[in-house]
Formats: structure tokens, sequence, C-alpha cells
């Protein structure tokens, strides 16, 4: 069973995943795979150099900083950067499901819409929280500015566009009351597996 786990910037999708995974979910984080996959898959860093130039590299590593400027700010740019990406984390993604058959595994993506990787799953979750306790929370989490922050705000669905698409909603505003909606949510997931 696939569970795609959505959220914006800052919801609280990593914490959530967490919690689900302590009570035996199997976690694939797309975004995880798509820096793994940007370094070691030799076809794609060539595709991406040729996007973004050398300097997209930093001593073998992926020049994380430098392509956020870009892309954040160049829609089209994105977008040519995602056709790169995401069939790559799609390609590794249906390895792992059929390494996990039975088990409940939890999609987890800041763009599952935006990507079209909702298609793949057979139940969604969306986790919300009000926009300025994200970005306090990711000030607090990141280097990063309330700009840049917005910036990638403005490249994802708002949390209402979300929610219409789920089929389950968890507000994470404090950790006590996710962690009971979390604890509710996995008991259904486990009897939709069942049946
Ligand atoms: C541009 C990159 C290098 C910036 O890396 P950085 O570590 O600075 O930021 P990070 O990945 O944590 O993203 C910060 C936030 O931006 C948003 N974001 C990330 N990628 C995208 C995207 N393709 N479209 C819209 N929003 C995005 C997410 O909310 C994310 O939480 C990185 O986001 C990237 O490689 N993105 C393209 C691959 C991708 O689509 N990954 C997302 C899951 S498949
Ligand atoms: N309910 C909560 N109460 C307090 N802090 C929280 C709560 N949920 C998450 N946080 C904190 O807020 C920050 C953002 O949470 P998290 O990393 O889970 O969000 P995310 O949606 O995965 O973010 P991103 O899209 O940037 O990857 C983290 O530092 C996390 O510890």
């Amino acid at each position: 069973m696939i569970v795609g786990l959505t959220g914006g910037i800052g919801s609280g999708k990593s914490t959530v995943l967490e919690l689900f995974v302590k009570l035996g979910a199997i976690p694939f984080i797309a975004d995880i795979e798509a820096k793994q996959l940007m370094v070691l898959n030799l076809e794609l860093v060539e595709q991406i150099k040729l996007l973004f130039g050398e300097d997209a590299y930093k001593n073998g590593k992926l020049n994380r900083a430098y392509i956020a400027s870009i892309v954040f700010n160049d829609k089209s740019k994105l977008s040519r950067l995602n056709k790169l990406v995401h069939p790559k984390v799609r390609e590794h993604f249906n390895e792992f499901v059929k390494n996990n058959a039975g088990k409940i595994i939890i999609y987890e993506a800041a763009i599952l819409f935006e990507s079209g990787s909702n298609e793949l799953c057979d139940s969604i979750i969306t986790v919300i929280a009000d926009k300025d306790i994200r970005i306090k929370r990711i000030l607090k989490r990141d280097s990063i500015t309330k700009e840049e922050i917005e910036s990638r705000m403005k490249n994802q669905l708002n949390d209402e566009e979300k929610v219409l698409k789920s089929n389950f909603v968890i507000k994470n505003h404090s950790l006590e009351a996710t962690k009971q909606q979390v604890s509710v949510i996995f008991d259904v997931l486990v009897k939709m597996n069942i049946s």
C-alpha cells in the first residue's frame, strides 16, 4: 500500500513521517532520493551541468544553494530540473515498492501533487500548519531568509488545494495532537491494507 505524505515547506512532514515509522510504516523520502540521484546518476549529473553549468557541483557535491538561487526564481528552470529528476526518482521508487510488497509505504514529498506522484498513491495525507508558524519553524531550523522561504512557497500548491485532493489531513500545531492524529490514521491504514 502506497501512502503519499505531503505538505508545504515547514509544515512538519518529516516530523509526521517519523511518527508513522515508529508505528511500523516504511519510509521513502523523495527529496533524499532526488538529492542522492543528482550526485550518483552520471547521466543526470551531465544533464544538470548542461542546464546550470559546472557551478552546479562544488567538490563533487551538489551546490544546492546555487541551484536553489536559480530555480526558485525561475519557473522554467525549475520545471526543466523537475523533468530531469522526477522520472529517475520514480524508477527508484518502483524498485522500492517491489522490495516492500504488502507493507505500508509512506512516500514523502513536498511536491507530491506538483510532480504527479499522487497518481502512484492509494491514499494521501496532507500536513498543514499556519503560514506564520511554518515560517518561524524554518527560520529556526535552516539558515535561510524569510524571502527565500516565501519564494519556495510560491512554487508549491497552497494548503486549500492540497486538502481538497487528500484522504487525510493532519493539522500540525501541537505535537501531542499530531501524535494522536497519526495514531488514528495509522489504524485506518492498517485496516485498509488488510482488506
Ligand atoms: C533546488 C534544490 C537543490 C535546493 O535544495 P535545498 O536543500 O536548498 O532545499 P530543499 O530541497 O530542502 O527544499 C526546500 C523546500 O523547497 C521546496 N522544493 C524543493 N524542490 C522543489 C521543487 N522541485 N518544486 C517546488 N518546491 C520545491 C520544498 O518545500 C522543500 O521543502 C533541491 O530542492 C532540488 O534538488 N530540487 C529538485 C529535485 C526535487 O524536485 N526534489 C523534491 C522532491 S522529488
Ligand atoms: N508540532 C510541532 N511543534 C513544534 N515544532 C515542530 C512541530 N512539528 C515540526 N516542528 C519543527 O519544525 C521544523 C519543520 O518541521 P519538519 O522538518 O518536520 O517539516 P517539513 O515539512 O518536513 O519541512 P521541509 O518541507 O522544509 O522539509 C523542524 O525543526 C521540526 O522539528
